[in-house]
């Protein structure tokens, strides 16, 4: 059990086919931190996203799933694993056929198995593990542009309520319906009142999933000190502020007339310019007062750290159940006190953290409560005995 009162969850084996640069994996694991090192472009980041796609979603790099498979293999990739948890050990499988012999279909879907049963959605493999990560590309969130951060804002959701992914695309889909409807003069008064009905019920939980989310942050009793300092979240956008003023079925009906009324000035822009799909997320450093874009590198850094942090805590919290945290090329940027610090929370956590890094300084410090591979060339060996 975490500190949280969650049950600890892990992998105990992980295997890839085709994926990436690896052509064949096969790895056991104990329930600590895996630690990976190896030279750039050895296979590290592959390896952790292949983990992440035992999440619904496209995992850590928003690759296409054809993009995955491994050059000059058959087009098609595998990843599977073993997961211990509280239900027992359960094998989650996910991947994508070989490609077919005469071309085939441009987009393929990926394949999910749960126990040797083929399931339908991404979202089932959300009832076993949950799985977290920090990457570099996530560096300069706050400084970004307003999409970056309601992505991430999404994926925070996306890991206490698994239907948040679906929601988003049927709402980015019927959004996209709409602009081309307002478009034509002589389109069917009828099938844009359905759409934007639409529209208005998906943004509508969309607002109000997130705010749930970001108040639920908020609420987590502060675990920040000066080495992941505590950061304040807040929502920059009109239907996130109408949840929270009124109910849902009021800020459902005020985002349909608001709609409805645009109609016009969202033909001349080109695009419906109210939504959720404009909002915001506001981070602030709260022990200085500053909003984290003006914060320096390595405080962004820290207060990054700590956002995923305290919201591994959020989730195992809500969903009794550690969730996985991939921090890809972490410990790099952090000073020695850091390190310790970090290595610290993940142990308080009782998350099997996976951390990479171009060198096995760095993981010193975590010594034998990780276990630590060498990553080469898409090749996995152990590096000290467990
Ligand atoms: N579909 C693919 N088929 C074969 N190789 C691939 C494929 N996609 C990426 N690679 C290669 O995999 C290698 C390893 O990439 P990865 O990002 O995992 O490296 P890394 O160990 O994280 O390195 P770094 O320390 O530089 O971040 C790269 O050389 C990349 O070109």
């Amino acid at each position: 059990m975490s500190g949280d009162g969650a049950e600890a969850v892990f992998l105990s084996a992980i295997a890839l086919t085709d994926f990436r640069n690896y052509a064949q994996l096969s790895l056991k694991l104990d329930r600590r931190p895996v630690v990976l090192v190896g030279e750039n472009g050895a296979g590290k980041t592959n390896l952790i996203e292949a983990v992440s796609l035992l999440s619904p979603g496209r995992g850590l790099r928003r690759a296409t799933y054809e993009a995955l498979a491994r050059l000059g293999g058959t087009g098609g990739w595998t990843v599977s694993a073993v997961v211990q948890g509280p239900d027992g050990p359960v094998r989650i499988g996910t991947g994508l056929d070989p490609a077919p012999a005469d071309g085939g279909p441009a987009t393929r879907s990926r394949r999910i198995r749960i126990d040797g049963e083929e399931e339908r959605s991404s979202e089932a493999l959300a009832r076993h593990l949950g799985v977290l990560w920090l990457t570099p590309a996530m560096d300069g969130l706050f400084t970004g542009p307003p999409g970056d951060r309601r992505r991430f804002l999404d994926r925070l959701v996306l890991a206490i309520d698994a239907g948040h992914g679906q929601r988003v695309s049927a709402y980015e889909r019927a959004l996209a319906q709409r602009n081309r409807l307002i478009e034509d003069y002589n389109a069917d008064r009828r099938w844009l009142d359905a759409i934007e009905t639409q529209i208005a019920e998906l943004g509508t939980a969309i607002a109000a999933a997130r705010r749930e989310l970001v108040g639920c942050l908020a609420e987590l009793a502060p675990e920040a000190d000066d080495l992941f300092p505590a950061a304040e979240l807040s929502l920059e956008g009109e239907i996130e502020g109408w949840v929270g003023e009124m109910s849902a079925v009021a800020a459902e009906d005020a985002f349909r007339a608001r709609l409805a009324e645009g109609r016009a000035r969202d033909r001349a822009a080109g695009r419906t310019l109210t939504g959720p799909h404009r909002s915001d997320l506001t981070v602030v450093h709260s022990a200085k007062g500053m909003p984290a874009s003006r914060a320096s590198t390595g405080e962004q850094k820290a207060l990054l750290i700590g956002l995923v942090l305290a919201h591994a805590r959020l989730v195992a919290r809500l969903t009794r159940r550690t969730p996985l945290l991939l921090m890809d090329e972490v410990a790099a940027h952090l000073d020695t006190r850091r390190r310790a610090g970090l290595f610290a929370r993940i142990a308080a956590l009782g998350t099997q953290a996976w951390m990479t890094g171009t060198d096995a300084a760095l993981f010193e410090a975590i010594g034998d409560e990780a276990q630590h591979f060498a990553v080469d060339d898409g090749r996995v060996r152990p590096l000290r005995p467990a």
